[in-house]
């Protein structure tokens, strides 16, 4: 699912996750059995890759596009039995279907980002990290990352995952600067670049911090091969080297 980028040059040789342990099962999700049974999942707490799934509200009558949902999926199919896992109903029986984490519909996007804020932290202290959403058209990704427009961005209670993980990186790192000397150390990816810097002057305690983002989105898959979508801004795309633009692209 994630795929880490190398450290920068010069940096110190960074650990491969925050979250990997050794010995963890093979299996991130089981389908059940004809019987209807299910493997239990990982439920080591830290791994390297973690799979939560979101269930979204269904679309009511009169809602947008609640004419386009095929009859036999307007009414709600799944159910969420526990925190880590579902029950779907399918024509060939109920199947069961366990991840590391299931959030129902009630789920807020704070309740979301609760969840995936370790993350954050774990970048903070040197590891790549990597979050990423899946799933159909419609299914919630850009609302849950918050990539639907500057708009939502604003309104604390739909912000999605994208501005409260700027929000918190902004604020540990200011904690960091605040904490010089403290005995917290800074983040490897910069801490290369800051011994290199003590050589010749004085560390500074008051440090900017630039966070670039960058919005890819992977359309999709047919026809194959899935087309990427480079969704940042124009007056951002001009510092993007131009073999990264799609043709055709039209996303904002
Ligand atoms: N958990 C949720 N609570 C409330 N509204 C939601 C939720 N998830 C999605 N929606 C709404 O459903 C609509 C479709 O969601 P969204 O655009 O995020 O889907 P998507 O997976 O990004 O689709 P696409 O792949 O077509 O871009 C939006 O109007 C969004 O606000």
């Amino acid at each position: 699912m994630a795929s880490p980028p190398g450290s920068p040059p010069g940096a110190l040789q960074r650990p491969m996750s925050a979250m990997i342990r050794p010995n963890r099962s093979s299996s991130r999700m089981s389908m059940s059995s004809r019987q209807g049974g299910s493997r239990a999942s990982d439920d080591d707490s830290k791994t390297a890759v973690k799979v939560a799934i979101r269930v979204r509200p269904p679309l009511k009558t009169g809602d947008p596009g609640y004419e386009l949902v095929p009859q036999r999926f307007q009414a709600s199919r799944v159910e969420v039995t526990s925190e880590q896992q579902i029950a779907v109903d399918a024509p060939n029986g109920r199947k069961l279907f366990v991840f590391d984490r299931v959030f129902g519909e009630d789920t807020d996007q704070e309740g979301v980002f609760d969840y995936v804020q370790e993350s954050v932290t774990s970048f903070v202290e040197g590891y790549n990290v990597s979050i990423l959403a899946y799933g159909q058209s419609g299914a919630g990704k850009s609302f849950t990352m918050g990539t639907t427009g500057p708009e939502d961005q604003a309104k604390h209670e739909i912000k999605g995952i994208i501005p409260r993980s700027a929000a918190v990186l902004f604020e540990q790192l200011e904690g960091l600067s605040r904490a010089a000397g403290s005995g917290i150390r800074a983040p490897s990816r910069f801490s290369g670049l800051a011994s290199a810097q003590s050589m010749h002057s004085k560390p500074s305690a008051n440090k900017n911090w630039q966070l670039k983002a960058t919005y890819v989105e992977v359309s999709s898959p047919f026809p194959w091969p899935p087309r990427i979508f480079l969704l940042t801004p124009p007056d951002l795309q001009r510092a993007t080297p131009r073999s990264s633009h799609p043709a055709g692209h039209s996303r904002p």
